[in-house]
C-alpha cells in the first residue's frame, strides 16, 4: 500500500470547518424548502385574499423579532438583507410583484433594489403620477416615491393628491434606520398591516394662513404625538403632513378632536430598526 501523507495541520483544520458548514446549508437548505412549502400553503389557501401578497408590516414584525434574539458575530445589516431575499422569494411563489420608481435623486431606486432584491422588475417613470398611475393600472405591484421634503413643491408633492384609500403608504425605506440618508415612502394598492410599532402619515386640510405652530398645537390637544410637521401652502389651503406615533385608523377618537374637518389618513409603515453599532 502506497503511503498516503497525512494532509498538513491547517488543511486539515479547514476541511473539517468546511465539512461543518456543507451539514449547515445542508439544514438551511430543507428548512429554506420547507418556509417556501408553508408559503406556497397560505397561498394555496386563499387566505389572504386578492391582490399584493406583500405583507410589510409582517415583514418589520419578523425581522424585529429576529433582531432581538440576534447574537453573535453576523452583523444586523447582514440578517435583514438574508430575510430580505426570504420575503421576496416568497412574495415571488404568491404572484408576479414588480416596482414602479420615481427617483429624482437615484437614492429611491437604490433604495427600492435594497429592499426588494436584485431579481425584482424595477421600471423607473419620469414623474410620481406615471408611477402611481402604473400601480393603479395594474402594470406595477406598489411604486416607490420619494419621501416627502420640507421642500416639495405643489407639482412634486406627490403625498398631496394620493387617491386614498385605493393607494395607501404601506412601508418607508430604509428600515435600518440610516440618519440622514435619503427616505423614500412604498405605495400600494391595499391598505398598510400594522407591525406592532408603526407611524402614521395623516394629511390635513388647514385655512390658508394656518401657522405650523398652531398645526403642531392642535395635534397634540388631540392627543396625537407628531413627528416632523410638512407644512405646503397651496392657494387657499394650507396641507400639512404630521408622522403620527402609532397605527391610526380612520375612527380614531383623536382625530375627530382636530379642528379640521378635512383629514386623511395616508398609510402608516414600520418604525425603523437600528442597524450596527460603528
Ligand atoms: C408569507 C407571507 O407573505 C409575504 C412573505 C412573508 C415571509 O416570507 O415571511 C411575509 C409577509 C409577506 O410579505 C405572509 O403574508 O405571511
Amino acid at each position: 500500500m502506497p503511503d498516503t501523507p497525512a494532509p498538513p495541520p491547517a488543511e486539515a483544520e479547514i476541511a473539517a470547518l468546511r465539512a461543518e458548514i456543507d451539514a449547515l446549508d445542508d439544514a438551511m437548505h430543507d428548512l429554506l424548502m420547507q418556509r417556501a412549502a408553508v408559503v406556497a400553503r397560505l397561498a394555496g389557501s386563499r387566505a389572504k385574499g386578492q391582490g399584493s401578497p406583500l405583507r410589510p408590516g409582517r415583514e418589520a414584525a419578523v425581522l424585529r423579532r429576529l433582531l432581538a434574539r440576534h447574537s453573535g458575530p453576523l452583523a444586523r445589516e447582514r440578517v435583514v438583507r438574508i430575510w430580505r431575499e426570504i420575503f421576496m422569494a416568497s412574495t415571488a411563489i404568491q404572484g408576479p410583484f414588480s416596482v414602479a420608481a420615481h427617483a429624482p435623486q437615484s437614492a429611491e431606486t437604490r433604495l427600492a433594489r435594497t429592499h426588494f432584491g436584485p431579481i425584482t422588475p424595477i421600471r423607473v417613470h419620469p414623474t410620481p403620477a406615471r408611477a402611481l398611475a402604473a400601480v393603479s393600472d395594474g402594470e406595477a405591484s406598489v411604486a416607490v416615491l420619494p419621501a416627502p421634503a420640507e421642500t416639495d413643491q405643489a407639482e412634486s408633492a406627490w403625498w398631496a393628491r394620493l387617491d386614498v384609500p385605493r393607494l395607501q403608504v404601506v412601508a418607508r425605506l430604509p428600515f435600518i434606520a440610516a440618519p440622514s440618508a435619503p427616505e423614500a415612502l412604498v405605495v400600494a394598492p391595499v391598505p398598510p398591516d400594522p407591525s406592532g410599532d408603526d407611524r402614521s402619515l395623516l394629511l390635513i386640510e388647514a385655512e390658508a394662513d394656518a401657522p405650523r405652530g398652531r398645526i403642531a398645537q392642535a395635534l397634540a390637544d388631540a392627543g396625537l404625538a407628531a413627528g416632523a410637521v410638512l407644512v405646503l401652502r397651496a392657494g387657499e389651503a394650507t396641507l400639512a403632513l404630521a408622522e403620527i406615533e402609532g397605527f391610526l385608523r380612520a375612527d380614531d377618537a383623536r382625530l375627530a378632536a382636530l379642528p379640521w374637518a378635512r383629514r386623511t389618513i395616508l398609510g402608516a409603515y414600520a418604525a425603523p430598526v437600528a442597524g450596527d453599532a460603528p
